[in-house]
């Protein structure tokens, strides 16, 4: 260790930190703080750590319950997993670029460049000039002008109609959207949801311009790139699992937290901040199944990465007072059923290789009434038997509320029925596993600047007070993860700040 590096680590030795959540970014968060030599404890409500990450082995099968795969786009992603020693674990899905798309009741490739466009039968001859021809024909939006009210944030679905079109909506964007946070793209913030190409609008007008443009720069940076031990370009091989599942990450980024680090089965239900010297100011209080309450030590500073929703609900406190979390929107969460099924490979007639097939709205005319089903033994054989295929099928997001909660029995049904049609498959699955999530994913909807604000405002008025998670900057695995680690920088910077405030005037 560098002499600086060895500094910064004993002045954060006497530290203590408190993180809320043992989802990906609390985490992260607690190893990245671990690893510059703050004292961490972890608080999670639940009984295992992992949060929206559960992987299963049952009889021979794996599946995921919650995210099935993540990718590398943010590099605190390529860090931890070269720290944690995860590469070897990484397991890349078989032919990840073939995914589908339902048109006219049947599964459709999905291309993904420009000369399999042109040949697909995803869009008409018509929208398909229309996308060639997007840099001369995209249209303003007229209510750019009135942006500071809110009511005229653009909709996903407004801004890429302007650009390319309803059918380009109805087939590629819709579909994609409830691949990727089970919701509409009407109710949908397009400057939360895609801030880059609302960024490239901004300074190219043309996304086809802007997209080749930001193409070339980062192709004119690129001897900065980052490699992988293997010398690989890193992220450069998609999405990924780990060998048994997602499960790994959180509990090798756990491994190095001793029992009184980790407190499962604890959930967080107060929070106190008392002013004064700026050391320890923050305790909290949390309660396990059988109703213990415990009153904690004192902490430095604390990462917040619960779900807004109970955060909504903890008691806050600041300087004796409390501190009404009134403020805080309601916020909007998507409720998903995910329902594992497993068929003989004899009664799948037409089974198809690849990522797994995405359920275009529009399509539901067809009788379709599932989001889209992951091909998982496709991606991962060794995820099941050898005669069998293991399937993931999502349900309900903001297209059909109600279904994603009917019973595991009425879901088998609808899981069948679609995999029937898409699929030839016949008859009854061998296996069903199902999985409610009543709040699977928060909605970064329209209004979603009052939430951005409310967190904004919580940091502030809190001193030593962070929140991260999939509620701020993205809902993926590794946005979340990106968020956990930006939080433990913040933090690191704030108890240095503290320590400078705190020597006496002649030592600085
Ligand atoms: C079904 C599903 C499929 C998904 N698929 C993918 C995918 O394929 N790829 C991808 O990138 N992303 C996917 N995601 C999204 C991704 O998994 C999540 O956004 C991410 O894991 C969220 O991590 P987090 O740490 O921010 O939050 P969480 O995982 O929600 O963790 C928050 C933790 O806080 C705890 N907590 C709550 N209240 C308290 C309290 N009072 N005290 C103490 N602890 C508390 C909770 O128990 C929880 O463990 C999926 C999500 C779901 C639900
Ligand atoms: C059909 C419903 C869903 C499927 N997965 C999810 C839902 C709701 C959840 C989900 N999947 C991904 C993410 C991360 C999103 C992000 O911001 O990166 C979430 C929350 C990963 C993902 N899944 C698909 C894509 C295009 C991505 C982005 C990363 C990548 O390109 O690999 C598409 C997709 N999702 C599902 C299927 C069946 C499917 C495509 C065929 C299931």
């Amino acid at each position: 260790m560098a002499s600086n590096a060895v500094a910064d680590h004993d002045k954060l030795s006497g530290k203590r930190v408190a993180v809320v959540g043992a989802g990906v970014s609390g985490l992260a968060a607690a190893y990245k703080l671990k690893s510059k030599g703050v004292n961490v404890t972890v608080f999670e409500a639940d009984g295992r750590v992992g949060g929206k990450l559960r992987s299963v082995m049952h009889n021979g099968l794996i599946w995921d319950e919650g995210a099935n795969t993540m990718t590398e786009a943010e590099p605190e992603v390529g860090s931890l997993l070269d720290d944690l020693g995860l590469r070897e674990k990484q397991q890349f899905p078989l032919s990840q670029k073939k995914r589908y798309i339902v048109r006219n009741g049947l599964p459709v490739m999905i291309p993904t460049n420009p000369i399999a466009l042109v040949t697909s039968s995803v869009l008409s001859t018509q929208s398909k000039f229309q996308i060639l021809l997007e840099p001369f024909l995209w249209k303003k939006n007229d209510s750019s002008s009135k942006v500071s009210d809110a009511s005229v944030v653009e909709s996903v679905s407004g801004f890429f109609q302007r650009h390319f079109g309803q059918e380009v909506v109805d087939y590629l964007i819709d579909p994609f959207m409830g691949g990727t946070s089970a919701a509409d793209p009407e109710s949908l913030s397009m400057k939360h949801s895609f801030p880059d190409l609302w960024n490239i609008e901004k300074s190219f007008g043309s996304i086809i311009v802007g997209a080749i443009r930001s193409k070339f720069a980062a192709k004119g940076s690129k001897n900065g790139e980052t490699k992988s031990s293997t010398g690989t370009k890193k992220g450069s091989r998609g999405s990924f699992s780990f060998k048994g599942g997602m499960q790994i990450l959180p509990d090798m980024l756990c491994k190095d937290l001793s029992r009184e680090d980790l407190n499962l089965d604890s959930k967080v239900l107060s929070l106190s901040y008392n002013t004064g010297p700026r050391e320890e100011n923050w305790s909290l209080s949390c309660v396990s199944h059988n109703e213990t309450q415990r009153q904690n030590l004192h902490y430095d500073a604390v990462v917040m990465t619960a779900p807004l929703c109970n955060v909504k609900e903890m008691k806050v406190m600041k300087g004796g007072e409390p501190f009404k979390l009134n403020f805080l929107p309601e916020i909007k969460y998507m409720p998903l059923s995910v329902i594992i099924t497993t068929f003989t490979k004899e009664k799948v007639k037409r089974p198809l290789e690849g990522f797994g097939v995405l359920i275009p709205s529009i399509e539901q005319k067809h009788g379709f009434k599932t989001l889209g089903t992951l091909f998982s033994s496709m991606m991962f054989p060794d995820r099941c038997p050898s005669d069998l295929h293991l399937y993931t099928t999502f349900i309900g997001g903001s297209r059909n509320q109600e279904l994603a909660k009917a019973s595991t029995d009425e879901l088998k049904q609808v899981v069948t029925s679609d995999l029937q049609r898409l699929l030839g498959i016949e008859g009854e699955p061998v296996f069903v596993n199902h999985v409610y999530w009543n709040k699977a994913f928060p909605l970064y909807d329209r209004s979603y600047d009052s939430v951005m604000e409310a967190i904004d405002k919580m940091e502030k008025d809190l001193p030593g007070f962070f929140y991260a998670g999939n509620h701020r900057g993205g809902l993926s695995v590794g946005k979340s993860i990106a968020s956990g680690c930006k939080a433990a920088d913040l933090v690191i910077s704030y108890l240095e700040s503290c320590s400078n405030d705190n020597k006496p005037e002649d030592s600085l």
